[in-house]
């Protein structure tokens, strides 16, 4: 699913509005309709009070009109103009209006001596500032977006949380409604699936507003979220005829005194992943641990007890998968410096290797092209330096991944592989993936992925999106403190059949409203 900008979400709302030859308003209208369906099918009826806190933009204007259809239906409602400005929208004037009609008499909010209660038994909806949110927020209206936080109420945010800017960070952490589920129009926004931000946005929906599917389809976007649906025209299904050679020779490279456990880890899910061959590089103290916890994989040891020393190998693998409890001794890092000289064959990166990496800068060059970096957050700070906030790192994974030619994947809740100016956003996986060893997994699945005859960029995102679908499935068994590296690697086969399963459709609303 792409996701757009604040500025080609207006975009999009102007092409649909002259293509349908609607009213803006009606636009509007449909936003109304679908947030009022969403909580009239749970709360059907219930006398609860629900209050609504909207602006005086659009977003205000959406929550109007949601008042009006609540009222309609018996809800008990307040309705608060939180009135920021001069400057109010005409939709939301019409809407405004169109209370007053049915005699529904908002409480203009000026000031913080002007707040209503809110009892942790309300339901508050968020209507305050939506895409439009340009600067930070007066003083008083950042205590009412306090008051809401702090009520203990559950908050319903229309399009987006109030104070959280489309595409930029935020400086003042008070400043934003925490909500604890969200409708968005259309689209979801970057800043739910970034770290800083995404702890405002605990869960989100989309809301099909019927914007125009050409315009859609045409528009290139910078983000794209990945579910089954992107990943699914990716799979490469297996031959009758094929034999264990059609599918590839990953080595896996790494290992270290009291680490080859992380290539036990890394070799299996490769394996798993279905690499027809895999092999395993290690310091000689690896080679009885590693054939004897995973028989099916061959094993090549370096000369050296304890670490590695050099990196030569008379096999011809297909991709390598280096780094995985490698350790960054000296010898270690010139073996990879010479390795990398002469390499042709294709690379996943992760761990100490990106660790050596980025302590050794004149190795970058010698990458072969599309080699794919797995860092986490601590392993990416040491290869691009500090950033500012998550959207300056985005800037700098980009230019990263340009000027070396590689793909990059930034490794957290939600995973964003970086490639060509553009970022994949992963869907999949959970807390309970925050475990040793998981990140050694992934590293596997990718190679096993490429192994197999998927490009790096294909197998990156696929490969993210597997593992977290392993995540998912194996935390159903295991809860998340319990789930470990290996259940990752032992739920990776129905990570795959899940691929082929269809998703529950959710219940239908008969009712079509109209105003
Ligand atoms: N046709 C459309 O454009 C549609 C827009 N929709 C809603 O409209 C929203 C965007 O509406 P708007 O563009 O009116 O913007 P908002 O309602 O988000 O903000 C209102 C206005 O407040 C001003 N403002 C920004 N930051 C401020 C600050 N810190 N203090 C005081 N004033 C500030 C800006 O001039 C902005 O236009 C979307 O998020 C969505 O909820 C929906 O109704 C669907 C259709
Ligand atoms: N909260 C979370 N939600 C989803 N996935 C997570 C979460 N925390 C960690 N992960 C995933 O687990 C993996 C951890 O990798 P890494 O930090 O390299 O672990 P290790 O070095 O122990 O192998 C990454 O793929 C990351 O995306
Ligand atoms: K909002």
């Amino acid at each position: 699913m792409k996701i757009f900008s604040a500025k080609q979400i207006y975009q999009a709302d102007k092409y649909t509005i002259e293509k349908q030859q609607i009213k803006s308003d009606e636009l509007m209208e449909r936003v109304a309709i679908q947030i009022f369906n969403w909580l009239h099918l749970r709360l059907q009826g219930a006398p609860v009070k629900i209050q609504l806190f909207c602006g005086i933009g659009n977003n205000g204007g959406d929550g109007v009109a949601v008042a009006r259809h609540l009222q309609e239906h018996g809800y008990a409602i307040e309705v608060h103009i939180v009135n920021y400005s001069e400057k109010r929208s005409d939709d939301f004037l019409l809407n405004l209006n169109r209370l007053k009609e049915r005699k529904i008499w908002p409480n203009f909010i000026n000031n913080d001596s002007e707040f209503p209660e809110i009892s942790k038994e309300d339901i508050v909806i968020d209507a305050i500032f939506g895409i439009g949110l340009n600067r930070n927020p007066d003083a008083w209206v950042v205590k009412l977006m306090q008051k809401i936080n702090t009520s203990e109420a559950f908050v319903l945010a229309v399009d987006l949380p109030s104070g959280l800017f489309t595409d930029k960070p935020v400086k003042n952490k008070d400043a934003v409604v925490k909500a604890n589920h969200i409708l968005s129009f259309q689209t979801p926004k970057l800043v739910f699936f970034l770290p800083e931000t995404g702890v405002y946005a605990n869960q989100w929906e989309i809301i099909d507003i019927g914007i125009d599917a050409e315009f859609i389809a045409n528009t290139e976007v910078d983000y794209e979220l990945i579910s089954k649906l992107e990943v699914l025209p990716t799979y490469i299904p297996r031959e009758k005829f094929a034999h264990k050679g059609t599918y590839g020779h990953a080595l896996i490279i790494g290992g270290s005194y009291g680490k080859i456990g992380a290539v036990q880890l890394a070799s299996k899910s490769c394996l798993r992943a279905g690499s027809g061959l895999v092999t395993a590089y290690l310091p000689k103290c690896g080679y009885v641990p590693m054939q004897t916890a995973v028989p099916e994989i061959m094993v090549l040891t370096d000369e050296h007890e304890e670490f590695i020393t050099k990196i030569k190998f008379e096999i011809t693998p297909d991709v390598i998968g280096l780094g995985i409890g490698l350790g960054t001794a000296n010898e270690t890092q010139k073996a990879l410096g010479n390795f990398l000289k002469k390499n042709k064959t294709p690379l996943v990166l992760d761990a100490d290797a990106i660790n050596i990496l980025a302590l050794n800068e004149a190795f970058l060059k010698n990458l072969p092209a599309q080699t794919v970096l797995t860092p986490h957050p601590k392993e990416l700070e040491r290869l691009l330096g500090k950033w500012k906030d998550d959207f300056d790192k985005l800037k700098k994974a980009k230019a990263f991944s340009k000027k070396y030619d590689c793909v990059l994947v930034i490794k957290g809740a939600h995973t964003i592989t970086v490639y060509d100016n553009k970022g994949y956003i992963n869907t999949t996986g959970n807390p309970g993936m925050a475990t040793a060893g998981s990140g050694d997994v992934l590293t596997g699945i990718i190679t096993g992925l490429i192994a197999q005859g998927y490009g790096a960029l294909k197998a990156a995102i696929f490969g993210v999106y597997l593992h977290g679908t392993s995540g998912d499935i194996a935390v159903e068994k295991l809860g998340y403190q319990a789930l470990t590296a290996s259940a990752l690697i032992d739920s990776l086969g129905n990570a795959y059949i899940d691929l082929f399963k269809q998703p529950e459709q959710p219940p239908q609303v008969e009712e079509q409203e109209q105003q």
